[in-house]
């Protein structure tokens, strides 16, 4: 309350000074005064007030159950907390997890075993591993029927998403994740990791498990050689693998076949006796000759005899650079070949132009380097084939590089003749595949005897002869055409027909 200064009151009394504590002189006889009054530097609730807030809390059932709420997520958070450290700290102790990224190789394997174990689950009428889960993926395969035709299989394998499954009585989680941000940007395709988990007790079932599915995934290619392409800088297999071709399908001249593989067969395993010396481990072949004389097909049934697979590069193709192609030669999958085919068209005047008048980014240059692989110690075969041989470079099929050169003609009498018996002869014959079946008769067609065989294959001989010798000649390939087309006899007068004047395009 002001009240006015009286006359007795010295001035400077009734003035308080500043200070932290302050006596002033008051009325005592004013009532509420006190005579001392010492000012706090900081306010703070009374003991009063105090006593008013622990009442609330007390006798306020909203502030005790809230307190008390407050204590209970304190306490749970803490156990939250716990729990989560103590199932990581377990997961590390106690379980044990693998990853496997789509980049590897045994993705694919382990996929393709999982879309066996659920087909062959479905088959026993059992629910089929993955079937838990409402995110499924399908792989599709196809399956050869033995006339050659192939039908689709659809497998349902898990999807994206955590699947669980048993292996020899061990539970497993498998997490399919897929990257919607990372790409393959050579496939194009979207980063996915397999991430299995299981016990650590039973990590050794890993192994076993993915060796199940390598054995599986090897087995779907067993007696096939199978056609890898270059799919950005990485072999992809082209196709279904293709069953092996026999190597007694494919008529060359006299001995001709037998030279190429028992090279190719004594340079296999000699791979410390080139290192011993420091020579590349490689072996070239160059093929020339004309369309349809069987250079592919040969490399094909020499893949399939030696069971190794054949890596076919188109140089032409688009996008690949000297780089590239540096890379593809040293990444071939293990056994097997390199086949360049048509070396002629890609650099015969050492710039590589294709039919539409794109020019490859391929050097010549390039090619070579890559062909003669200085980094890689690695075994090495390499197939060129050619329709033109005098228009190559001698860079590319000089001595190192191209080691065999062989020439496959047109058909001579002799070999005219083998393949007449391989057609019309009783015991084996050849279908358009290659395969040896047993003789298919025609409608109407009588068997022919092995003597009636024996001449009618000495006529064509004849045929053939004669006709070369007037410069006319017929390839392998128009001759196994017209034997499928033909009966035995009927195909003597379509020979003498399909004979063309040396050098003439065409089979
Ligand atoms: N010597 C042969 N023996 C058996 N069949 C052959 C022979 N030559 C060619 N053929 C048949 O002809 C077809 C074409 O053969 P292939 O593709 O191997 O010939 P190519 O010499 O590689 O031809 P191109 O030079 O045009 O590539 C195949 O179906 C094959 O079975």
């Amino acid at each position: 309350m002001f009240r006015p200064r009286t006359a007795h009151q010295p001035a400077s009394a009734s003035q308080p000074e500043a200070g932290p504590s302050t006596n002033i002189t008051v009325d005592p006889t004013l009532p509420g005064q006190t005579t001392d009054v010492s000012t706090p530097p900081v306010p703070g609730p009374s003991a009063e007030d105090q006593s008013f807030i622990s009442k609330i809390m007390s006798d306020n059932p909203y502030f005790s159950a809230g307190a008390g709420l407050m204590g209970v997520g304190v306490v749970l958070t803490v156990l939250r907390r716990s729990l989560t450290l103590g199932t990581t700290f377990a997961q590390r102790r106690m379980l044990v997890t693998l990853e496997i990224p789509s980049k590897d190789r045994s993705y694919p394997w382990f996929l393709e075993w999982m879309a066996a174990q659920s087909a062959s689950q479905a088959g026993k009428g059992k629910r089929p591993m993955g079937f838990r889960s409402h995110e499924l993926a399908v792989e599709t395969s196809y399956k050869q029927h033995e006339n050659g035709s192939s039908e689709a299989v659809f497998n349902l394998v898990p999807g994206p998403g955590t699947h669980y499954f048993k292996y020899q009585g061990t539970w497993f989680q498998v997490k399919r994740e897929r990257d919607a941000k990372l790409m393959d940007l050579h496939s194009g395709s979207p980063w996915e990791t397999l991430t299995l988990t299981t016990l650590s007790a039973y990590r050794h079932l890993f192994s076993s498990l993915l060796t199940e599915a390598r054995a599986l995934a090897e087995a779907s290619t067993e007696g096939k050689t199978v056609v890898y392409t270059a799919w950005g800088v990485e072999w992809r297999p082209f196709g279904k693998p293709r069953s092996r071709r026999e190597m007694g399908s494919v008529v060359l001249a006299e001995g001709v076949s037998e030279k190429i593989e028992s090279d190719l067969r004594s340079f296999l395993g000699r791979g410390k006796w080139y290192a011993e010396r420091g020579i590349p481990y490689r072996r070239g072949y160059l093929l020339h000759g004309p369309p349809g004389s069987g250079k592919t097909s040969f490399i094909q049934a020499l893949a399939g005899s030696l069971h190794y697979n054949i890596c076919l590069l188109n140089l032409a193709e688009r996008g690949l650079t000297d780089d590239k192609l540096n890379h593809l030669l040293g990444l071939v999958p293990e056994r097997s070949f390199i086949l360049l085919e048509d070396v002629d068209s890609a650099f015969s005047r050492r710039v590589q132009t294709s039919e539409d008048g794109y020019k490859s980014s391929v050097t010549f240059s390039g090619l070579l380097n890559a062909l003669d692989g200085v980094a890689s110690s690695e075994e090495r075969i390499i197939f060129m084939t050619t329709n033109h041989y005098e228009r190559l470079d001698p860079a590319l099929i000089r001595p190192g590089r191209v080691d065999i050169h062989e020439l496959l003609d047109d058909a001579a009498g002799e070999q005219a003749k083998r393949l007449f018996i391989k057609f019309y002869g009783n015991s084996t014959t050849v279908n358009p595949n290659g395969e040896e079946k047993g003789r298919i008769l025609r409608e109407g067609e009588t068997p022919l005897t092995d003597q009636e065989v024996e001449d009618l294959g000495n006529e064509v001989k004849k045929i053939v002869e004669d006709e070369s010798e007037k410069g006319r000649t017929i390839s392998m390939a128009s001759l196994q055409g017209l034997f499928i087309r033909t009966g035995a006899k009927e195909s003597l007068e379509g020979i003498r027909e399909l004979c063309k004047v040396q050098g003439q395009e065409g089979v």
